[in-house]
């Protein structure tokens, strides 16, 4: 949902580094309009040409402004000029999603269902408006004030009718028919929730390996070790999301996302109080005021000289 149009660069004040990606970074930002803070997110044309990601940085930017969820960050508005390309997105403090899974070393169960019950509500929400994900991994998400998950990062996201065939995501997490270029569907996002469930509950992947290959390998064999202290449903959901067999997938099959809601691991789980938020995070993210800039590093306020790209290289972006 957009809310801001006619945006320019000199409306915001630059504050601290929030994170980078491969072709930018994302900024903490004091909107003058408004006095607030906002996450803006900025890409590089020249890089994103040299890296062949137009498409998916347009993709990007028409997926968020369109989605309006309360487990999607909020796209607030997009705008551009010679260099960059920049994705105004509210400002989610709690903090990557990743770091608290890491400094926990792993989570309990009902913590893991609580995360997994509001990334399959996401997946629900997108897959009924024909939008794949196709990108989830721990770092894609990102937690609010309160602890309840944002998702993020849609530069691999797509809309679709039926089935598509770009090889795309995170080894860890790719499913096998995106390996084996079958084409693939809705059921890769089930998969890839099976995965972000085993490594919740394990803090690890349940394929890995130092090499990509060796990791395609792994997920191909198809072979599932549980740790010791996996509880009997969970072993079971993650059995029947990291299915290979696209038609015997849990969540692709008839009875589609209430399979997964139905099943015995989320017995006693209010899926509606999820939903409105009614259901309590179980981590209370440490947050700083939005205000407090003692982080500020100082970055050059170079920050915006991607290389100069032509004009023809320009006509790219019209449609952003
Ligand atoms: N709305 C936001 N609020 C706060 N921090 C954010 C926000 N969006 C992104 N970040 C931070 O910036 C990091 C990079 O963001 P993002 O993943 O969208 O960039 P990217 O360029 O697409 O990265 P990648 O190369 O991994 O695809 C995130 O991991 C997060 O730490």
């Amino acid at each position: 949902m957009v809310v801001a149009e006619g945006l320019k660069l000199t409306e915001f004040e630059m504050k601290e580094t929030l994170g980078t990606g491969s072709f930018g970074r994302v900024r903490l930002v004091r909107f003058r309009r408004d006095g607030r803070h906002y996450a803006l997110k900025i890409l590089k044309k020249a890089e994103v040409i040299h890296l062949k990601q137009v498409e998916h940085v347009k993709t990007e930017k028409q997926v968020l402004a369109q989605v309006s969820h309360p487990f999607i960050v909020n796209l607030c508005g997009a705008f551009q000029d010679a260099l960059n390309l920049y994705l105004l997105m509210e400002y989610v403090i709690g903090g990557e999603f990743f770091s608290h899974l890491r400094r926990a070393g792993r989570f309990p169960n009902d913590t893991s269902r609580f995360y997994a019950a509001e990334v399959a509500l996401v997946f629900e929400y997108l897959h009924k408006r024909s939008i794949l994900y196709r990108d989830l991994k721990p770092e894609n998400i990102l937690l609010d004030r309160d602890g309840h998950v944002k998702v993020t990062d849609f530069g691999f996201a797509k809309q679709v009718e039926y089935r598509t065939w770009t090889l795309c995501g995170t080894p860890e997490y790719l499913a096998p028919e995106i390996i084996l270029s079958k084409g693939h569907g809705k059921a890769v996002d089930w998969w890839a929730l099976g995965v972000l469930c085993y490594e919740m509950l394990a803090g690890y992947p349940p394929f890995y390996d130092e090499d990509p290959l060796g990791i395609y390998q792994k997920i191909l064999e198809g072979k599932l070790k549980f740790p010791w202290h996996f509880d009997r449903h969970s072993k079971d959901l993650i059995k029947k999301l990291l299915t290979a067999d696209l038609t015997k997938r849990i969540g692709n099959l008839k009875g589609g996302v209430d399979d997964i809601k139905k099943h015995k691991w989320f017995t006693g789980l209010d899926w509606q109080g999820v939903l409105s938020m009614q259901v309590s995070p179980p981590i209370k993210p440490s947050v700083r005021s939005d205000h407090d800039t003692s982080n500020f590093e100082k970055y050059p306020d170079s920050f915006e000289e991607g290389a100069p790209i032509d004009k023809r290289d320009q006509e790219l972006f019209v449609d952003f």
